[in-house]
């Protein structure tokens, strides 16, 4: 027996009473109501999968109204609900209208046990598909609060970061496509996730793509997304990151280690605002607001031939610079003290406190790493200290940076190889880049990393 619940309307004794003889052994509950009338009595009517209405209630003018009227009726107290409209005169075209109104279906009188049957089943399981949906739905919204409750406080106070957070404001309200650009470490991904906390889609979830480190023969698949068998790995079909982040936001970071090739594949679905999964042929709409990060140069990259221009232009609509950590000036006393007590807390060592010449060498240094190196540097010296006040001891800076800092101690090799380290950090371990910077040959380049074991 199915567990369904079902309503029938209708004047005629004779016909209730058939129907409930029928159903009652299918439908776990079977309700009957001879006057329409009684529609908005009944209590838990929205709890009815399927109800029968019948088309004419007034006996002697057949003109279906009536069945009209109380449909909409029904429709305003249970919008969904699957309701059948039965009908005594064949009046296909009188019953048809009804389907526009939403009604489900109809059935003819006298009917055909057999049919009526299968179409109220059709209608109980549509009905039941609806509320699964209604309940995936819902859910769906609840995951994707819970991805973007991941917002996180963005600390400082300085001219240069309030800029950045203005122009963030700004543009966040606006579908323009956003290129952030800063050196690594910055808070480019932060600023990206608050465009999309602050923007109308903002219910919607943004979809992180750490473009370098997708592998260049998967990065289509990942993106666009594929269908079984299109190659030997897929499985299943499968969406790409562009149609899980439709109506939402799509965050591509590292955009400039993106190859070539693949920037025309990328280019493409931007313009067009469709894809289609490697192996199909079916055309997929996505709307999904970009926002690009990076921290090469793409306008040299444009003239070095290793960036679309067109691509490009498309990606920057806006440009957000963030800013380095060492040109916010108090700002990194600030953070500093913010994951200062983020670790405390973490580690149970409160009551930490920075101590004064300890704040004056956190501002002297320049910060390589920006705020990721900060926020590593105090939850190491959270895990080390051994008293409240933390002293200059406490703390391990970047043992490469801090020796360059000091030239005068070192050797012209140690300083060749620390000037190797920071080109490769800055330019992302490529190599033509790097040797570009320094002025030396890829060869050349290569020869000494491995020289100086780096
Ligand atoms: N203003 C800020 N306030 C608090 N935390 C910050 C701030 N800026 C960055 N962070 C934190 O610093 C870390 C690095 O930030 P993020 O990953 O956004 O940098 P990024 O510029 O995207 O780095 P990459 O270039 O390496 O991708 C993260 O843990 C982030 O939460």
């Amino acid at each position: 027996m199915q567990s369904g619940k079902i309503l029938i309307v209708d004047d005629n004794k004779g016909v209730l009473s058939a129907l409930e003889l029928l159903l009652q052994d299918v439908y776990k509950t079977v309700t009957t109501l001879q006057n329409p009338n009684g529609i908005s009595s009944v209590t838990d009517l929205k709890s009815y999968d399927v109800i029968l209405l019948d088309m004419n209630f007034s006996s002697r003018i057949n003109t279906g109204n009536e069945g009209f009227y109380w449909l909409r009726k029904l429709k305003k107290i249970a919008p969904d609900a699957s309701v059948i409209m039965m009908t005594a005169f064949g009046d296909v075209e009188l019953a048809v209208n009804t389907l526009k109104e939403g009604a489900i279906d109809f059935v003819l009188k006298p009917w055909d046990n057999e049919k009526i049957l299968a179409t109220i089943h059709a209608a109980f399981q549509l009905g039941k598909s609806k509320k699964e949906v209604s309940l995936l739905k819902q859910s769906e919204k609840k995951l994707k609060h819970l991805i973007n409750e991941t917002e996180q406080q963005i600390i400082g106070t300085s001219s240069a970061i309030n800029a950045v957070l203005k122009i963030t404001e700004k543009v966040a309200k606006t579908s323009a496509n956003v290129l952030i650009t800063g050196e690594n470490g910055t808070g480019k991904e932060l600023i990206a996730r608050a465009i999309h906390n602050q923007s109308a889609q903002h219910q919607e979830i943004l979809v992180n793509v750490d473009v370098s480190a997708i592998p260049e023969s998967l990065f289509e698949s990942e993106l666009f997304g594929h269908v079984k068998g299109a190659f030997t790995d897929a499985k299943n079909d499968r969406a790409g990151k562009f149609e899980v982040a439709h109506n939402g936001t799509l965050f591509l970071d590292e955009i400039g280690n993106l190859p070539l090739q693949l920037q025309s594949k990328l280019l493409k679905v931007i313009q067009q605002k469709e894809i289609v999964r490697i192996g199909s042929n079916k055309v997929i709409p996505v709307n999904v607001r970009l926002v690009c990060a990076t921290n090469c140069d793409l306008n040299k990259m444009v003239d070095e031939g290793l960036f679309r221009e067109d691509l490009l232009y498309r990606i920057n609509t806006i440009h957000i610079e963030v800013p380095a950590l060492r040109e916010r000036g108090n700002d990194i006393i600030e953070l500093a003290e913010f994951f200062l007590n983020k670790y405390a807390n973490k580690y149970d060592k409160k009551g930490l406190k920075l101590s004064s010449a300890i704040k004056k060498k956190l501002l002297k240094y320049t910060w390589p790493g920006n705020i990721r190196e900060l926020q590593h540097t105090m939850e190491r010296c959270v895990i080390l200290s051994e008293n409240n006040l933390l002293k200059v001891n406490d703390f391990m800076f970047n043992q490469r940076q801090t020796k360059a800092l000091n030239t005068a101690d070192i050797t012209i090799d140690e300083m060749e190889k620390n000037m190797i380290i920071t080109a490769l950090k800055k330019y992302d371990g490529n190599y033509s880049t790097a040797a570009e910077q320094l002025g030396i040959t890829r060869q050349t380049l290569y020869n000494k990393t491995k020289r100086y074991k780096i």
